[in-house]
């Protein structure tokens, strides 16, 4: 502890160093790689926002030309074809490494109390991350894409009241209207990044606060 000259207790100088190390607090001996799941989801979303911007300046939104300008993506863009399958294979390995995460949480039984919370906000990051996986599908409007919405939106109108909704979400008034694409297009870049974003910060937010769990059984040390 460092006085003034009246007995004043001096705050030690905030260097560049010391804010780096209250950024990150220390991780406890007994974390194993397995804890890796959700920090590497996090890269792989980050990747996703990086390629996905690049992307949005070629893409066009329109059930004409998306496949075009695709197409443009793919062939005469400059590292489109990179940007594109960055997006596609990140994508991938994003379910993957969520699904991963949430079962390590799972088997921990990280999910109790006090880290209920941080469960219901993962249940809601994951409902997003695929949110976002449905919605890029259809954004090359090709046939899988146009075979793929007949398929949710038979399978949706199964499903009282939600059903309707789903159908006029998906299809508006018909599928060589331009609303459809533009709107897959508007959740997927606009919409579902701005959610996601609150979710991802809410859980870092709370996971800062409570730490990581260790697994049942395990002595602190
Ligand atoms: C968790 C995040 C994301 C996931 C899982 C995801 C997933 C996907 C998938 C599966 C496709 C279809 C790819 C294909 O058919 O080859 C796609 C396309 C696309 N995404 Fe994303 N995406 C994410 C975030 C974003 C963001 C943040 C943006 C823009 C800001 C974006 C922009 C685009 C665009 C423009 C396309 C159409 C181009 C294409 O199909 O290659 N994505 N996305
Ligand atoms: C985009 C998706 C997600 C990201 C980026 C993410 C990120 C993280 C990170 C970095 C941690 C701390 C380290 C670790 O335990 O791996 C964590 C912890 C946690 N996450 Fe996630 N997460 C995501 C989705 C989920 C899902 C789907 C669930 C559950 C349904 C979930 C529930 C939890 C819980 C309960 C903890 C605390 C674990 C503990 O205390 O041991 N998260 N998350």
């Amino acid at each position: 502890m460092v006085l003034d000259k009246t007995g004043n207790v001096l705050e030690p100088r905030l260097t560049l160093r010391s804010k780096v190390e209250r950024l990150f607090s220390p991780v406890p001996k007994w974390v194993n790689w397995s804890y890796s799941f959700g920090g590497i989801a996090f890269l792989l979303f980050l990747l996703q926002l990086i390629s996905g911007i690049y992307l949005t300046f070629f893409y066009i939104p329109t059930a004409q030309d998306a496949w075009k300008s695709i197409s443009q993506i793919e062939n005469t863009i400059f590292m489109g074809h990179f940007f594109r399958s960055l997006h596609r294979w990140s994508a991938f390995m994003l379910v993957i490494f969520v699904i991963a995460h949430a079962v390590r949480v799972f088997l921990f039984k990280a999910y109790r109390e006090p880290r209920r919370g941080l469960w219901w906000i993962g249940e809601g990051l994951l409902i997003l991350t695929l949110g976002f996986v449905i919605t890029g599908y259809l954004l090359p409007w090709d046939v899988r894409a146009y075979w793929e919405v007949l398929s949710i939106r038979n399978s949706a109108l199964n499903i009282p009241l939600l059903g309707q909704w789903i159908n006029g979400y998906l299809l508006s008034s018909g599928l060589n209207d331009q609303i459809p694409v533009f709107r897959y297009f508007a959740t997927h870049v606009v919409i579902l990044p701005l959610l996601i974003c609150v979710g991802l910060i809410s859980h870092f937010a709370l996971i800062r606060r409570l730490g990581v769990a260790p697994r049942e059984g395990r002595k602190l040390k």
